[in-house]
């Protein structure tokens, strides 16, 4: 068996975004979000062919293979000439609004470069998982958020844009997800998106309410809220939670120690925590 390496990435929930004006050349978005405890581990393995295996951690600990092959990661792989056996195993579902995207991309890159000496530095890794997210439709701003920890507020698209970082939410994000929104459909969707920039207001939150305050009223004007979502979301009202609706996935993220209860009244409930850190560059230590 060939040498490997693993590393870790977070996952990022975005509470509100638009997709950056293409007139100034960066490509991406700006918008707000919360890197998150929970992301995707990569391993990579020295092979003669490119492979991915995307494979899931059950509540009871058991790994289910949730599918095989990955665009954004193989056109990463193939732009620094490598091959690989790739596999990462996540917690959280696929295309439920996770930036997993972002975090699988991260990860196996930085697993790549420990693995094979590429010498690339953080900004070197996401330079090419931003520019794979781009391609595929995959996603805009995450791997941006994904180079630091905390609670973001992206004023500028790219991974050098603006960034102002909040540490301070310190209770835990509970999230339900009714199942996948994939990110293409949404970012591929002329009218969705031009509601979308809409609902966009060019505003930081201060704090932990704020975030939440300024996502909700980005979902509310989005379009993009579902009858499901509204259930959860008004039973969060009912008791004073605040939630919304992560972007871009069917589900919802709501904040505080009481959230978890009220959402386990709706299906399976992942807690997590705001991450201090982004992703880490593994070197060929
Ligand atoms: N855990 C994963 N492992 C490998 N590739 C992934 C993973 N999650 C997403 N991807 C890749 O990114 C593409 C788009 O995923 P997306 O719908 O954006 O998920 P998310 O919303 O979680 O970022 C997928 O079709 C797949 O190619
Ligand atoms: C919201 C989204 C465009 C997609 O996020 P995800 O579906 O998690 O890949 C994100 O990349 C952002 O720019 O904020």
């Amino acid at each position: 068996m060939g040498r490997t390496a693993v590393a870790f990435c977070p996952g990022h929930i975005s509470g509100w975004f638009k997709r950056a004006d293409p007139k100034n050349g960066v490509k991406g978005s700006v918008g707000g979000g919360i890197v998150v405890n929970k992301g995707v581990t990569s391993e990579v393995r020295e092979s003669d062919a490119m492979s991915v295996q995307a494979l899931k951690k059950e509540a009871d600990g058991s790994i289910s293979s949730l599918f095989s092959g990955s665009p954004p990661i193989e056109y990463a792989f193939e732009k620094l000439g490598i091959l690989a056996e790739v596999i990462t195993t996540t917690r959280l579902p696929a295309g439920s609004g996770f930036g997993l995207s972002a975090a699988s991309l991260l990860s196996s890159l930085s697993a790549a470069n420990s693995l094979f000496d590429l010498g690339l530095d953080n900004a070197g890794i996401a330079k090419i998982a931003h520019e794979s997210e781009i391609k595929f439709n995959s996603g805009l701003g995450d791997v941006a958020a994904l180079t630091g920890g905390g609670y973001i507020c992206r004023q500028k698209p790219g991974i050098m844009g603006d960034i102002i970082r909040n540490y301070d939410m310190n209770d835990s994000i509970s999230v339900i997800s009714f199942g996948p929104l994939p990110t293409e459909s949404i970012l591929g969707n002329p009218k969705a998106m031009e509601k979308i920039s809409s609902a966009f207001r060019e505003v930081c939150p201060k704090t932990p309410a704020e975030f939440f305050e300024i996502s909700r009223e980005f979902a509310e004007n989005s379009g993009l809220i579902s009858e499901r979502i509204r259930s959860v979301l008004l039973k969060c009202d009912q008791n004073n939670i605040p939630a919304s609706m992560t972007m871009l996935g069917e589900g919802v993220f709501a904040y505080g120690k009481n959230a978890e209860r009220i959402l386990a009244g709706f299906g399976e409930v992942y807690n997590l925590n705001m991450s201090k850190y982004g992703f880490e560059t593994r070197r060929n230590d």
